[in-house]
């Protein structure tokens, strides 16, 4: 069942479009991550699933409520990450926890929230004193301790080391398999592959390609990735008409190529043909950071 559904969302900001023609369905319980490059009309779509923005056409549905219309009943089912400037500076992490339960019906206990997201200690710390990583866990606390249905979650871990990146990721399994349905707004390839059962990527307000972190992978043109250093020079025409060939690159003498894995075959292929040794040879799957480079490059 479908609690997300977004059709052909179009928003500019003074003529010019932000999100043009976006669509796309977010299943209950799944983690469905948002994908793109700066200024890709992310922030803007989720911003219009949350009803903080109006659309200019198009439609979205949370479980089948309009955001903009029942903004009120959304809010109760829907948690959403704060932007920062929406915190008072004096406000204590107790304080915040307190408040933001006591806006819902039935809110989680926030002890246990605040102890699994490192916050136990700083409870009496002022919200204009915490660390950006800090801020960051509390915002994640308040996102999550209305017990909502779905949690929007945009730049989840920008600005946390890794450790507490990590442990975030775990905080997100966590919920997930409580039965919340995640809508992530991330740069991190890594935490998109780790965490997203779907991704669409977005580019220049526009959907380029959605799928698995693996079909992603697939679809991009270079799913193989073969590196090597070649005993003596190899031609640069032999090279660029390799079969499924989709990039080469040559560093410190090391030929970096990307392609199919007929490609592998051909380049081994002629590598015995110009008696050339391959000296630390690897063969490795393409990252969802080439899927996406791949993904986003070819969208102009
Ligand atoms: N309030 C606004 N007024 C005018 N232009 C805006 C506004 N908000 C966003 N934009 C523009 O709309 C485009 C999409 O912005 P948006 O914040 O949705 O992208 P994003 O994919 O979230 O980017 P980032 O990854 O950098 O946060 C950008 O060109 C941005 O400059």
């Amino acid at each position: 069942m479908s609690v997300i559904d977004v059709t052909d969302l179009r928003k500019a900001y003074g003529g010019r479009p932000a999100v043009d023609g976006v669509s796309f369905t977010v299943e209950e319980g799944e983690i469905f991550g948002i994908l793109g490059p700066n200024g890709a009309g992310k922030t803007t779509t989720v911003e219009c699933v949350e009803g903080l923005r109006v659309p200019d056409a198009g439609r979205v549905r949370v479980t089948g409520l309009d955001p903009v219309a029942d903004h009120d009943r959304v809010t109760r089912i829907l948690g959403a990450q704060l932007q920062q400037s929406e915190l008072q500076p004096r406000l204590t992490v107790r304080e915040a926890l307190e408040l933001y339960a006591s806006f819902h019906p039935r809110p989680a206990d926030w002890r246990p929230l605040a102890e699994r997201l490192g916050l136990t200690a700083k409870l009496d710390a002022r919200f204009g004193k915490l660390s950006g990583g800090q801020k960051q866990r509390l915002f994640i606390a308040l996102a999550l301790v209305g017990n909502p249905r779905i949690v929007v979650l945009d730049e989840l871990t920008t600005g946390l080391d890794p450790r507490a990146r990590r442990d975030t990721w775990e905080l997100i399994e966590d919920v997930r398999a409580g039965g919340v349905t995640v809508l992530l707004v991330t740069h991190f390839m890594e935490e998109a592959q780790r965490l997203c059962d779907r991704i669409a990527v977005i580019d220049k307000g526009r959907v380029a390609a959605l799928d698995t972190p693996a079909g992603l992978i697939r679809r991009s043109a270079g799913a193989t990735v073969i590196s090597f250093t070649p005993s003596a020079p190899l031609d640069d025409t032999d090279l660029n008409a390799l079969p499924g060939l989709a990039s080469v690159a040559r560093r410190d003498g090391r030929i970096t190529l990307s392609g199919t894995d007929d490609t592998v075959n051909a380049v081994l292929t002629l590598l015995a043909r110009s008696r050339v040794t391959a000296h630390q040879l690897r063969v490795t799957d393409a990252t969802l950071d080439d899927a996406f480079l791949d993904l986003t490059e070819t969208t102009a």
